[in-house]
């Protein structure tokens, strides 16, 4: 049994608070390897922002979770290292059952997410509390973000075709009733790089695609139904097109590209929304760094000269992020 607090790691609360009060949202940034661990520490601790390191099943299985967590304790010392201590979360993405949010809770993690949002109402109700009964009752509150509403597209497997935005009437009951600390709600984003159908959006001049704006309406309902409370929003890569012609140049696809506009974004951190989960654009910008130097350097094979220049993007991405787009850099 290994408590967050052994490892240097915080939980959620404070930070949602801060964010709360001061308008901005908190990066929630995934990894799965070395590399994106270091862009994500050095591009936070040189813009002086609090971070949410997040880990899904897929990367348990990828990298080990024995090797993730031991690596997130690595990132609180490098970061101090590095000269500036920030807040440092380790937080599991989308968990899907009690023993997963067990396992992780007492391996060190001080966040959880529970999604329960394809199941029934009441049996989201009744697996979130299990889990915030249990993350609750540790020696160190550990955090727990529950979800209501389903996003289009895919997520751990499960293929949603339609968005199922959530249902403002819940929020409350939902709240009330299982403790959460943060609910993840469907407003209309989705996971990974085609957020929208082509036949759902316009094009503008150059042929980009624009998609509809994400239901703001919803937010203000959820936000006069649970005020001052914490919202998350899962699937908030803008898609940067740079990235995707930088990859199209070299020979790579990402057929029908298209994200949620920067000016949404930081919409929505000015709202309740505390929490803004980022995975696909920081795997945008490493796939096209990548995709560049094995174009231009064939004869490379030291994976640090392909790896390094990917790195140093990604950081450039989550500092430009965490400045422009949450509004984090300089809240640690
Ligand atoms: O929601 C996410 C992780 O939980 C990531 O969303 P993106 O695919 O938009 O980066
Ligand atoms: O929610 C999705 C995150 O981008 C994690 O993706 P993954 O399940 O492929 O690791
Ligand atoms: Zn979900
Ligand atoms: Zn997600």
């Amino acid at each position: 049994m290994v408590s967050y607090k052994d490892l240097g790691l915080v939980n959620t609360k404070d930070l949602f608070a801060k964010a709360m009060a001061g308008k901005y949202a908190i990066p929630a940034y995934n990894f799965n390897n070395l590399e994106q661990l270091q862009a994500i520490v050095q591009a936070c601790v040189e813009t002086k922002s609090p971070v949410i390191l997040q880990v899904s099943s897929g990367a348990r299985k990828y990298a080990n979770a024995t090797l993730l967590r031991n690596m997130a304790k690595g990132a609180t010392e490098y970061a101090k290292e590095l000269g500036y201590d920030i807040p440092i979360v380790l937080h599991l993405d989308h968990g899907d059952s009690l023993a997963l949010c067990k396992e992780c809770i007492e391996s060190g993690f001080s966040s959880v997410m529970i999604d329960g949002s394809h199941l029934p109402y009441e049996e989201n109700v009744a697996l979130t509390k299990q889990v915030v009964d249990f993350a609750h009752s540790q020696e160190h509150y550990v955090t727990v973000e529950g979800e209501l509403g389903i996003l289009a597209g895919i997520e751990d497997d499960v293929v949603a075709e339609h968005h199922t935005y959530t249902e403002p009437d819940e929020v409350e009951d939902f709240v009330k009733r299982t403790g959460v600390d943060s609910l993840a709600i469907s407003i209309g984003t989705s996971h990974g790089a085609t957020k929208f159908t082509p036949d759902q959006c316009t094009r503008n001049a150059d042929g980009v695609l624009v998609p509809p704006e994400l239901r703001f309406d919803i937010l203000e309902e959820i936000e006069k139904r649970l005020p001052g409370f914490p919202i998350v929003l899962h699937g908030s890569s803008s898609v940067p097109m740079e990235y995707v012609r930088i990859i199209e140049q070299f020979g790579g696809k990402v057929p029908d590209a298209v994200g949620i506009p920067e000016e949404q974004l930081r919409r929505a951190a000015a709202s309740a929304v505390c929490k803004i989960n980022i995975d696909s654009d920081g795997r945008l910008a490493m796939t096209a760094m990548i995709r560049k130097v094995f174009a231009e350097q064939p004869s490379e094979f030291d994976p640090r000269k392909y790896l390094g220049p990917a790195r140093d993007e990604l950081k450039k991405l989550y500092m430009y992020k965490n400045q422009n787009v949450l509004g984090s850099a300089g809240k640690a």
